[in-house]
């Protein structure tokens, strides 16, 4: 762990999500603030989490991923990370267990997310033919910020990962790498009550990495429940906390 980085919240940090649009139009979905000197939110509890797929894919995990701090989920390839991140976030149906987060289960019920909650995929989940900034855009419009503010709010994210000048550039003409930064944007831009980070450094440089992971500890300090799956073993030493995972079970943290 990193020693007193700003993941290790101890006042408010005034950051991009101050003026979030979500909070513009009064109707922010996360039920916690950061005060002065107190991060108030709720963490993400997991209890007993089993899930079969032909086999089982998680066994028996329990684990809590707390407001305020930036959480590691590492292992091996194949280990349940990304399974682990889909139930957390209420896209899978747990075989057994529960999920629970402000008194709610993640579950819906019809495997799409609460209106709290965003992702940074593994694999982009990037509209191809549309460009940079609607792609963005999208993930305000889609919780009811008005068209205008999206974009603006857009643009100011794509700065945020460095990539302002890419707005107007369709997403299937970008690098990997660029296209993890968009869709970075498009997580982060939300604001929400819990972020969860699919590997969102696997493409990129060391001074990128190092933009992400400075966002995340950022969406920390704001009260979020940040967890981020990952092989890196730098991102893993700059988490405030970290779980293992191998064989759908949990090895350490
Ligand atoms: N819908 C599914 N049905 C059956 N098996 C699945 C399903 N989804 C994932 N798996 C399997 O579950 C295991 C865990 O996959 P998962 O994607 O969660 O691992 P991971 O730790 O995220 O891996 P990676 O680091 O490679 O992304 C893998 O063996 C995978 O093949």
């Amino acid at each position: 762990m990193a020693p007193g980085h700003p993941g290790e919240v101890r006042g408010r940090r005034p950051g991009p999500a101050d003026h979030h649009p979500l909070e513009r139009r009064g109707g922010r979905p996360v039920t916690h603030r950061a005060e002065e000197s107190t991060v108030v939110g709720s963490d993400l509890v997991l209890e007993n989490i089993t899930y079969v797929a032909g086999r089982t894919l998680l066994d028996d995990v329990s684990l809590t991923f707390p407001a305020g701090k930036v959480t590691a989920l590492s292992g091996p390839s194949g280990s349940g990370k990304t399974t682990l991140l889909s139930i957390a976030g209420g896209l899978l149906e747990p075989t057994q267990g529960t999920t629970s987060y402000a008194d709610a289960s993640m579950w819906q019920g019809t495997g799409d997310p609460r209106p709290d909650i965003a992702f940074v995929l593994q694999v982009y989940g990037l509209v191809p033919i549309l460009s940079a900034r609607e792609n963005v855009s999208i993930a305000l419009r889609a919780r009811g910020v008005e068209p205008a503010l999206a974009d603006e709010e857009a643009e100011v994210a794509l700065g945020r990962f460095g990539i302002s000048d890419l707005g107007d550039r369709q997403v299937e003409e970008l690098s990997g790498g660029q296209m993890q930064r968009v869709a970075c944007a498009r997580g982060f831009v939300v604001g929400a009550g819990i972020l969860l980070a699919d590997e969102p450094t696997s493409e990129l440089d060391e001074g990128n990495r190092g933009v992400v992971l400075a966002e995340l500890r950022a969406e920390a300090a704001r009260g979020s429940v940040v967890v981020v799956a990952t092989h890196d073993p730098a991102v893993v030493d700059a988490c405030d906390v970290h779980f293992a995972l191998d064989e759908g079970r949990l090895v350490g943290g």
